[in-house]
């Protein structure tokens, strides 16, 4: 490209970013967020924080409540705080306050432990509900780590056979030996959107139970738990839900199937009766009876106050600006970066896609670390993807422009 058209399509996107920003509808969400400045903000130098999906931003709130529930609640009221203040049904309540968000009516979702602790507790759980003559567990073969970790453990414990299977191959996978089928819905490293009515429908086909690892959708875009007929999700809530550093996760279990859920970690608090303190062990019905042991009440409160930045959103309004975020980033790349110098990972097609842009390049690690030091934040996956997360709750296009440009000069230079 030439200087003179490389200026004029430099103005030309941070004209198009400054019209993209002034109509978008969720742009007043931002305020909401402790950030730094946005691009143009004379309160400069800008930060462009596009690692939401492995880590939210703090919404500006959490701070004070936190504050009364350490102070107050834990300080003053002590004990008594666990029915006063609402700490013994906060799983349950919570789990109500990300259902909709997940597509999920309420009484289904319950949150504690974390999504590694989760999937054990699902995947065993889904084993034991497709009872005794099924002796395969199929597991994506893309997964995060930890899924595939804990599937294998599992098939150990339930003395079932394991088998890795790309998502887009299970329909022709599954079949009268498959128990359970466990399934990314975004995929952590190039950000691929797995269709999961389809591949749902295809577990179900086969008379298996399906469980859905949500960590990357939940908060991104719609998911439709109850409209698909999901069995048993899980998710964590410090992503895209901005619950806070080692925030709980959730677990989803189909109402029709609770009756069902036979929990591998049967503790306490899943107890019909929790304080009848009884030598024999009789489940609670309906969601509690996904709940192990004391629930970690400081980060599950902060979470609670992190949802109340969900008030008036829709989840069908986050995912158009999510998409139009991720067109733009890559309208950017192509005209910033120069060419050859990345590849996309991320599917083009929008039914494909997450919240997230993954480019390959040689030197991701370099890179990375190169743009963190100019206040362009994403993250490094090994060998040599550069990953983006797009939140559409506090992500401007006047940042995704910014971002785009500094890649493009860094890779460049
Ligand atoms: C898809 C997926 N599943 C599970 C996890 C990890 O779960 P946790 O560390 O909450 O157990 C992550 C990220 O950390 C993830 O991206
Ligand atoms: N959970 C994380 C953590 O405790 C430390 C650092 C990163 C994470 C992540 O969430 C990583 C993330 N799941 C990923 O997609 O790579």
């Amino acid at each position: 490209m030439s200087e003179l058209s490389e200026v004029s399509a430099l103005s030309e996107l941070v004209e198009k970013a400054q019209k993209l920003d002034a109509a978008d509808e969720l742009r007043g969400k931002r305020a909401e967020f402790v950030l730094d400045a946005a691009p143009g903000d004379p309160a400069g130098p800008a930060g462009v924080y596009l690692d939401g999906n492995s880590l939210g931003a703090l919404p500006a709130h959490v701070p004070e409540k936190v504050a009364d529930v350490v102070r107050r609640q834990w300080g003053e009221l002590r004990i008594r705080s666990w029915e006063e203040s609402g700490w013994w049904t906060a799983p349950e309540r919570i789990g109500d306050r990300i259902a909709p968000l997940v597509g999920a009516a309420p009484g289904q979702v319950v949150v504690g432990d974390s999504t590694s602790v989760n999937v054990f507790k699902a995947l065993v759980a889904a084993v034991r509900m497709a009872g005794e003559g099924r002796d395969e567990i199929v597991v994506d073969a893309t997964t995060f780590p930890t899924d595939g970790y804990i599937a294998e453990s599992a098939a150990r414990l339930t003395g079932r056979g394991l088998r890795a299977v790309l998502p887009d191959d299970v329909p022709g996978a599954v079949g009268d030996r498959t128990a359970a089928v466990l399934l990314n819905h975004v995929d952590y490293r190039t950000g691929r959107l797995h269709d999961l009515p389809r591949l749902t429908a295809a577990a179900h086909a086969a008379g298996a139970v399906a469980v859905w690892d949500l960590c990357h959708s939940a908060g991104a875009l719609p998911v439709g738990l109850d409209e698909h007929g999901v069995d048993l999700a899980v998710g964590c809530t410090y992503k895209y839900l901005n619950g806070g550093p080692g925030a709980p996760a959730f677990l989803y279990v189909r109402r029709d199937l609770q009756d069902r859920f036979d929990s591998p970690l049967p503790g306490w608090n899943s107890h019909a009766e929790p304080f009848g303190m009884r030598p024999e062990y009789r489940p609670a019905p309906g969601a509690p009876r996904g709940r192990v042991g004391t629930p970690d009440i400081l980060s599950m409160l902060a979470l609670e106050a992190a949802l109340d930045v969900w008030e008036g959103v829709s989840m069908e309004a986050v995912r158009a600006k999510s998409l139009a975020l991720t067109d733009f980033f890559l309208e950017c790349v192509e005209a910033y970066v120069p060419p050859g110098r990345v590849e996309c990972l991320t599917p083009l097609r929008h039914e494909e896609r997450g919240s997230q842009v993954a480019l390959r390049c040689d030197d991701a690690g370099d890179v990375m670390k190169r743009l963190i030091a100019r206040g362009v934040v994403g993250d490094f996956r090994p060998p040599d993807v550069l990953r983006f997360g797009f939140t559409p709750l506090y992500v401007g296009f006047a940042d995704v422009e910014r971002a785009a440009r500094v890649l493009g000069e860094t890779v460049g230079a």
